[in-house]
């Protein structure tokens, strides 16, 4: 498997296969969702567009990274999430780094978001499909975010089936600028497990695949398909 390692600003085009990794926390917040019974996230373009679909579709619930705010039902922290009751909800999240990742290579045939909750899913997808050409998409930083990183790596190295452990890869995550911000309150709408249950390697059995539906970025849960792993 030939795997290239980009930042959002270094997306020059689409590529075809696409795994969009933000950690800290926007898609360890979307597996949350899925876990706490969501049917599908809406990735928002903006807060605006955000509101502007809870404004026609007001069972949906709306979701944004940093401080409560108003026309938002909730924020970006799996801590808080993980109590929430959204069985069979749609979630409109938007988030500074995760949801504009996923947007940008929204062209690619298969676009699969993840963090380390669903990490090995993640890789399985990969090698079940038989890709071999995978673009990671590191989210935070520009491309810098050593959480996203080493997520991204360590996929990279299941998919191609080696035995790889995944301690250095998760004491990376956890010694990066966004733990340490998360750990000390820079960043906002925290809840002091968060960095904790971003670190949960495999939490979830599900990989998240992301199409378009009726011009919109949707991602789903993707339960393993029966039949051998390759
Ligand atoms: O909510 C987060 O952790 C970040 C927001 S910021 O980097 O603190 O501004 O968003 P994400 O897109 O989940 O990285
Ligand atoms: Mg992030």
């Amino acid at each position: 498997m030939e795997t290239r390692f980009l930042g959002i600003p270094e997306l020059a085009e689409a590529p075809s296969v696409a795994v969009v990794v933000d950690v800290m926390r926007a898609f360890t917040v979307a597996a949350w969702a899925f876990a706490r019974g969501a049917e599908k996230i809406v990735l928002a373009e903006s807060p605006e567009d955000a509101l502007a679909l809870k404004a026609r579709h007001p069972g949906w619930v709306a979701l944004k990274d940093g401080p409560p705010a108003p026309g938002f039902d909730a924020v970006n922290s799996p801590g808080l999430l993980r109590s929430a009751d959204l069985a069979g909800r749609t979630v409109v999240q938007k988030t500074t780094a995760g949801t504009v990742g996923a947007l940008a290579v929204r062209e690619a045939s298969l676009v699969l978001c993840a963090g380390f909750v669903v990490a090995e899913a993640t890789a399985r997808v990969l090698r079940t499909r038989g890709c071999d050409r995978v673009t990671f998409v590191v989210t935070g930083e520009g491309g810098r975010a050593d959480e996203d990183l080493a997520c991204a790596q360590y996929i990279a190295l299941r998919a191609t089936g080696t035995g790889t452990e995944a301690t250095d890869f998760l004491r990376r995550a956890a010694a990066s600028r966004a733990a340490a911000e998360l750990a000390e309150g820079v960043r906002q709408g925290v809840h002091p497990d968060d960095v904790a249950l971003c670190l949960e390697l495999d939490r979830f059995p599900f990989a998240m695949v992301a199409t378009s539906e009726d011009s919109l970025m949707v991602l789903r849960p993707s339960v393993r398909s029966a039949g051998p792993d390759r």
